[in-house]
């Protein structure tokens, strides 16, 4: 990809525009919130216990691939109980006193939201533990021996912890949390549901076949789902159509979106595992270093969509290509052709 190109289907990557049409289009409700019905129904009895007995709510964690809701739900807690919300990240926590900063300034009530907490510095991490806790911190003065620490009060407040790795919070900061929530890819029926939203506040005029086709094509993603649109809008504005079916295939398959909506990444891990490495199995690092991207990218982002549509497996060896992915990308299947010259 050129530099400056914008991966359509990639769930992390957003341009200021972008990112300005995803904050018009966030439920502000957890009534308006498509889909996850089993973690709304959970957050909804969190919520309103709180409000009943007039406290903050619990501590939550959200966890999920990019583009799932995290952020939105984050929001949606803070604006159902009328609360003020902050809003941070684990790499802008690059030392305990950052935390400090934050937590001391909080006013009672308030939800702090932190995206990618799984990337906090491990002294502000600790720092947390007491805080979630007992809503104080304890400030280190001074340095060497005299140095001591002073217990300042925090304010009642309601964290809102975010990961795409849940698997790499220490157990003590993961146990502080009073709910957990396990964001899942959302089906096609929801995935429409959340398009036919999105073109209504957009008004766009857009065949309900065409919106399947898109909701089939998103990666089990609202945010890719939402992108997607916008493009098949654009092509029907410079075409002079309708955004019909015809519109949709022309524009996905012009931004190299695959029946099965796979991106440039998910190729391309996809044709390594097949071509490099017979089907695998393969470890992830090794993957990552023949694909030249992050393996924290393709754990968190690529591999959750590639093992949900059956196209990969893990097994304690390393990740391997099931017979879909085969088929799929019309590889001849490496063991099938082996046990035939086996004959
Ligand atoms: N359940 C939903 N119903 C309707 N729209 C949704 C839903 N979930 C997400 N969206 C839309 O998808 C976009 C991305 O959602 P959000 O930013 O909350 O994802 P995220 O999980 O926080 O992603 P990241 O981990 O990358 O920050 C938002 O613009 C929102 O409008």
């Amino acid at each position: 990809m050129n530099e400056g190109d914008l991966d359509l289907t990639d769930p992390v990557l957003s341009s200021e525009a972008e990112l300005a049409f995803e904050g018009a289009l966030r439920p502000k409700s957890l009534e308006e919130f498509v889909g996850q019905t089993r973690v709304r129904g959970q957050l909804q009895l969190l919520l309103t216990a709180a409000t009943m007995q007039q406290r903050t709510p619990d501590h939550i964690l959200l966890a999920g691939p990019p583009g799932l809701g995290k952020t939105t739900l984050a929001m949606i807690v803070a604006y159902e109980g009328g609360r003020p919300l902050r809003m941070s990240s684990g790499p802008a926590i690059q030392h305990a006193g950052d935390l400090a900063a934050i937590l001391s300034s909080l006013v009672p009530g308030e939800v702090l939201f932190i995206d990618e907490v799984h990337r906090m510095a491990r002294s502000a991490e600790e720092m947390l533990y007491l805080a979630m806790e007992d809503f104080r911190i304890d400030i280190m003065v001074g340095k060497g021996a005299g140095a001591t620490s002073v217990p300042l009060d925090l304010a009642p407040f309601t964290l809102v912890g975010a990961t795409t790795r849940s698997g790499l919070l220490p157990n003590p900061l993961r146990d502080r949390f009073g709910f957990t929530a396990h964001l899942e890819f959302y089906d096609e029926a929801e995935l429409e549901q959340v398009l036919v939203r999105a073109a209504t506040m957009l008004g766009l005029d857009v065949d309900r076949e065409a919106l399947a086709e898109i909701a089939g094509r998103c990666r089990g993603t609202p945010r890719i789902a939402n992108r997607l649109l916008r493009r098949v809008r654009d092509y029907a504005l410079v075409h002079g159509g309708r955004a019909d079916l015809g519109a949709v295939r022309a524009a996905l398959d012009l931004y190299d979106v695959d029946p099965l909506g796979l991106d440039r990444l998910d190729r391309a891990v996809m044709e390594t595992i097949l071509t490099r490495f017979g089907g695998g199995p393969v470890g992830l690092n090794t993957l990552a270093v023949s694909v030249g991207e992050e393996s924290e990218t393709i754990e968190a982002v690529v591999e959750p969509f590639l093992v949900r549509i059956g196209l990969i497996t893990r097994t304690p060896r390393g990740r391997m290509a099931t017979p879909s992915a085969w088929r799929h990308f019309g590889i001849p299947e490496v063991g099938a052709t082996l046990a035939i010259d086996d004959l």
